[in-house]
């Protein structure tokens, strides 16, 4: 397994308060990986920083085997390279069909004009019955994305951002408010899709954590606390003093 991404000494600093301190993490291609950690911990100011929304004052942060400086990318630039963002709150095209939204994140894939003069090959129209099988909403590709589930609407997001061929997919807490049959079938989901690529995903739920059986990696106050298996780091003091045991 290659390095993928590689975060290596990173801080932030937000109005003299340390948010990461010294981070380091990488990430293989393919790799499933977990991360945890207490409220405030920088989990979210950590993936802010892999796709350029947030700018470390200290460290580097290189993506593939060209080792390319993340740093020196703008937002788009890093979308582009081939890194997807998964935010909690489902944001699909409430008022479009499932196809349509699948349809306009291949479109979107070509670069934004091309969405609005799209026109999708037979090629397309089979991707598009692909990504919705792999997200298992084949059987409502013609409903209105508003008429989904809360679960369904991730999934097809998830679907969207796989539409982009990410070779990282960042996932902030796939299973908040959704239902246990939905969370099993997410799980499988981000399994799935992190055979072929690399899925990180920020979640508090460790029933879900430990169905995705994968790494996992504990912030704490921005820095990596422990890193493991699921019961590696749940055995570790440490963690348990600072996020498991309150
Ligand atoms: N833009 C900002 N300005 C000032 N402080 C910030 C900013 N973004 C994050 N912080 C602070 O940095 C710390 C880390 O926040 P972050 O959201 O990354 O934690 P988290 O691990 O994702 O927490 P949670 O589990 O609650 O989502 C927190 O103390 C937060 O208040």
């Amino acid at each position: 397994m290659a390095t993928l991404l590689e975060v290596s000494g990173v801080s932030v600093t937000f109005d003299g308060f340390r948010a990461i301190n010294n981070l380091s993490i990488a990430m293989a291609e393919p790799e499933l990986r977990a991360v945890i950690g207490p409220n405030g911990a920088g989990k979210t100011t950590f993936m802010d920083i892999v796709t350029g929304k947030t700018r470390p004052d200290e460290g580097r942060v290189l993506w593939t085997e060209r080792q390319i400086d993340l740093l020196k990318l703008s937002e788009s630039q890093i979308a582009t390279a081939g890194i997807g963002r998964k935010f909690q709150k489902p944001t699909v095209f409430e008022d479009q069909s499932v196809r349509d939204n699948l349809a306009m994140a291949l479109a979107n894939k070509r670069g934004p004009l091309s969405v609005l003069m799209w026109k999708a090959s037979a090629a397309d129209r089979a991707r598009i019955q692909d990504l919705a099988e792999e997200v298992g909403l084949a059987a409502r590709l013609d409903h209105r994305a508003g008429h989904l589930s809360h679960g369904q609407k991730q999934w097809l997001e998830i679907g969207m951002l796989l539409a982009q061929d990410p070779r990282l997919l960042l996932v902030d807490e796939p299973a908040a408010g959704m239902t246990p049959a939905e969370r099993e079938h997410t799980t499988a989901l981000l399994t799935r899709a992190a055979r072929s690529r690399a899925v990180m995903v920020i979640e508090h739920d460790m029933e879900f954590i430990r169905r995705l059986d994968c790494r996992v990696t504990v912030l704490h106050e921005g820095s990596v606390l422990a890193e493991g298996s699921l019961d590696h780091v749940t055995q570790d003091q440490q963690v348990i003093d600072v996020y498991l045991g309150r």
